[in-house]
């Protein structure tokens, strides 16, 4: 009872003024694995990604993160395996980091918190018309999560980190074409799954999370370029984009099953 009897003065997030927890959220994302708790599920397949790097449309700063947006209009991005009944199409991905290297994933794995985390969003096509429509459906998202450390440099990302001053202002955008998105997942696929939610609003709970197991290497200049994004507009007193990740959510009545052992 602790997690939800929480000082809602403690839930306040400098990045949102309004509360963080959703009054009466069951599955609320980020969370904590727990590597001992989570169940080994046999059935698990790998995850199965197919990228077409020519359906890369642009980047853009939307004020919590830089989004790389896809074209969603056909079945040439997708991902399909693991805990999916059906293919989920590539809608956008995006990173959440720290104001350093000691912070900055939303999800933790034994209560390790990584310096940074990629989100890869897919929408469920088999059964909603639109990405819009499928973020309010229960089964309606998949978002791949690949935790970020700091190591050796990222040669396939700086195509990324190099066009990234051009979005430094909230609601910039810029062309950005042809990027292979695969390139950004660890060689292992090893992942753990569950039920949660969107970890910014609308903070729906419509996500099959799956956590990859094994995170890809950056350097630290890399992560710096994310750290010279602004969270502010044009004209506005500027606030650099840094802990833009939400706090940790109660499990509640939750599994989180494993594709190894
Ligand atoms: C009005 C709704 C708007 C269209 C939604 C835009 C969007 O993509 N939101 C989003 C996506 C992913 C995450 S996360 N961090 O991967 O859980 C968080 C928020
Ligand atoms: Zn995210």
């Amino acid at each position: 009872l602790g997690c939800n009897l929480q000082d809602n003065r403690a839930n306040l997030h400098p990045l949102w003024k309004g509360e963080i927890d959703v009054p009466g959220g069951s599955r609320q994302s980020p969370i904590n694995i727990r590597i001992r708790d989570s169940v080994f599920h046999p059935q698990l397949a790998p995850v199965h990604t197919q990228y077409d790097p020519n359906t890369c449309l642009h980047i853009w700063n939307n004020g919590y993160s830089f989004f790389v947006e896809f074209d969603d209009s056909t079945d040439k991005s997708i991902v399909s395996g693991g805990p999916l009944e059906n293919p989920f199409r590539l809608k956008q991905f995006h990173f959440h980091w720290g104001r350093n290297n000691d912070w900055g994933s939303e999800h933790t794995v034994d209560s390790r918190v990584f310096p940074a985390e990629l989100h890869l969003v897919h929408w469920n096509c088999s059964k909603y018309r639109t990405f819009e429509e499928a973020i309010m459906e229960p089964n309606g998202l998949a978002v791949i999560g690949v935790f970020l450390k700091i190591g050796k440099q990222h040669e396939k990302l700086q195509k990324l980190v190099d066009i990234l001053p051009s979005v430094r202002y909230k609601d910039a955008l810029t062309e950005f074409n042809y990027f292979d998105a695969s390139c950004l997942l660890p060689s292992c696929v090893d992942y753990w799954t569950y039920s949660g939610s969107l970890t910014t609003p609308p903070l729906t709970e419509s996500v099959t999370w799956i956590i990859m197991k094994k995170p890809i290497e950056v350097d630290h200049s890399q992560l710096a370029v994310f750290r010279s994004l602004l969270f502010t507009a044009v004209g506005e007193e500027e606030k650099y984009m840094v802990d833009n990740f939400r706090p940790l959510q109660p499990i509640m009545n939750r599994t989180v099953h494993s594709s190894f052992e």
